[in-house]
């Protein structure tokens, strides 16, 4: 830990910045470095000054109430939203089944956008200094990129849907969301940096993430803290926007009066509502869901918003939601054992809470899907993973072309599709 000597506080410093063009383009080729941004708006971080492995979300938000508290800070953007020292994060989908391990960072720099502000905060131990840090090196764009299967080939994965179907006609089960995973192989090692350029430029609407090789864009907000006011993007229920440009209007009544994904998307809802409501004075669940379009898909979606207690920051809000039936299913703990007996492969922090949250509790949590994680062993190999929310009416062929089509922002960020 960076510390004054003679103390034990670290010291942070926040300056207002003249608009520093986007902000990836400071990320460096090597060296630790994190980025959340959406519409040109969020943060990237470079360095670190801590690193805290752990397995549960719960932990790291005790852990990081005691980092900020060792913190003094001096802000030219006093309570600006965002602005500050914070933690960026990236956790497991279940810790009980995984081998990877969850992680929150304290970066050394951080460079922000948000609502025409724009700012760098630095945690240092000595002499602040004001300097931007240097432009990073040039991305390398992927070469001679490969793909397979992975270890469960679709026609086999149809299949593990058809046994879910039986399980949820029985009765056993409600909702499970059930992924796949592929893997891609390049020549040389990805550089994270031109993966998340690519979805960036053509996803801009969802939150592109990169925290210790997860790289992705992901349409789905698990919870954002602004002061008392917390929401969440709930999305269940997909359809494709197939490549002959059927009507996107005629597909999204088509979603909208699907009954399949209808009922998806109530389990979602309500796991949310159900998770948020002890920590809300006041909650609104709108009744019916709106139609989020994407390039790729288009998602029913419903907003959930929440007065809640300030003393319940953003990534303990993360910890009770998570893992909703957006991405675990219904009811979770079944729908969990499911998922860990029927997917044959360990999830990692694919569909697990990633963002940032800062010294006052504030923060933003989406869940990491759309995206992959390039191996830490070999960075020549990504695997990519997608899922779809299986209910009593799904068909396994239609839930793996939803797969595809999840895929497609990163085979395209890949250059293995158009
Ligand atoms: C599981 C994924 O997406 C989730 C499942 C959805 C669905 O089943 O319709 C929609 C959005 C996400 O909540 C994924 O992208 O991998």
């Amino acid at each position: 830990m960076i510390l004054e000597s003679g103390s034990n506080r670290l010291r942070a410093t926040t300056v207002a910045i003249d608009d520093p063009g986007p902000l990836q383009r400071f990320l460096p080729l090597t060296g630790p470095s994190t980025a959340f941004i959406r519409k040109g708006e969020g943060i990237i971080t470079i360095g670190e000054v801590e690193r805290f492995e752990t397995d549960y979300p719960d932990a790291a938000d005790v852990w990081w109430d005691e980092v900020a508290s060792y913190i003094d800070h001096d802000s030219e953007l006093p309570g600006a939203y965002g602005t500050g020292p914070l933690a960026v994060g990236s956790f497991t989908f279940d810790p009980d089944a995984s081998e990877e391990r969850s992680v929150l960072i304290v970066p050394k720099v951080i460079i922000g956008r948000r609502a025409g502000q724009f700012w760098m905060t630095k945690l240092t131990g000595g002499r602040m200094d004001y300097e931007l840090p240097d432009v990073g090196e040039a991305i390398v764009p992927p070469t001679g990129v490969t793909l397979d299967d992975g270890p469960v080939p679709p026609a086999e994965w149809g299949r593990i849907v058809a046994e879910v179907v039986g399980l949820i006609r029985a009765d056993e089960v409600s909702k499970v969301v059930l992924a796949r995973k592929v893997r891609a192989r390049s020549e040389t090692p990805f550089d994270a940096r031109a993966i998340l350029n690519r979805l960036l430029h053509r996803y801009p609407t969802t939150w592109a993430y990169m925290v210790d090789g997860l790289v992705g864009a992901t349409p789905e907000l698990l919870i954002r803290r602004q002061g008392g006011l917390a929401t969440s993007r709930v999305l269940a229920g997909t359809i494709s926007l197939d490549p002959d440009h059927t009507d996107p209007l005629a597909r999204a009544a088509d979603l909208a009066r699907s009954h399949k994904d209808i009922s998806e998307h109530e389990f979602a809802v309500e796991s949310i509502a159900r998770a948020l409501e002890p920590f809300c004075s006041a909650m609104n669940v709108p009744e019916s869901p709106s139609v989020l379009p994407l390039p790729n898909v288009l998602h029913l979606a419903t907003d959930i918003t929440g007065v809640t207690d300030p003393d319940t920051s953003a990534l303990a809000l993360a910890a009770a939601l998570h893992p909703s039936a957006a991405v675990c299913g219904t009811p979770t703990f079944l729908a969990r054992e499911v998922i860990g007996e029927l997917e044959s492969m360990d999830r990692g922090r694919y569909a697990g809470p990633i963002g940032w949250v800062d010294a006052r509790g504030d923060g933003e949590w989406a869940l990491a899907l759309r995206g992959g994680q390039i191996l830490r062993d070999d960075p020549r190999e990504i695997h990519l993973f997608a899922g779809a929310g299986v209910v009593a009416d799904s068909e396994p062929e239609a839930e793996i072309a939803e797969t595809n089509a999840k895929l497609l922002p990163m085979l395209q960020a890949l250059g293995l599709s158009d």
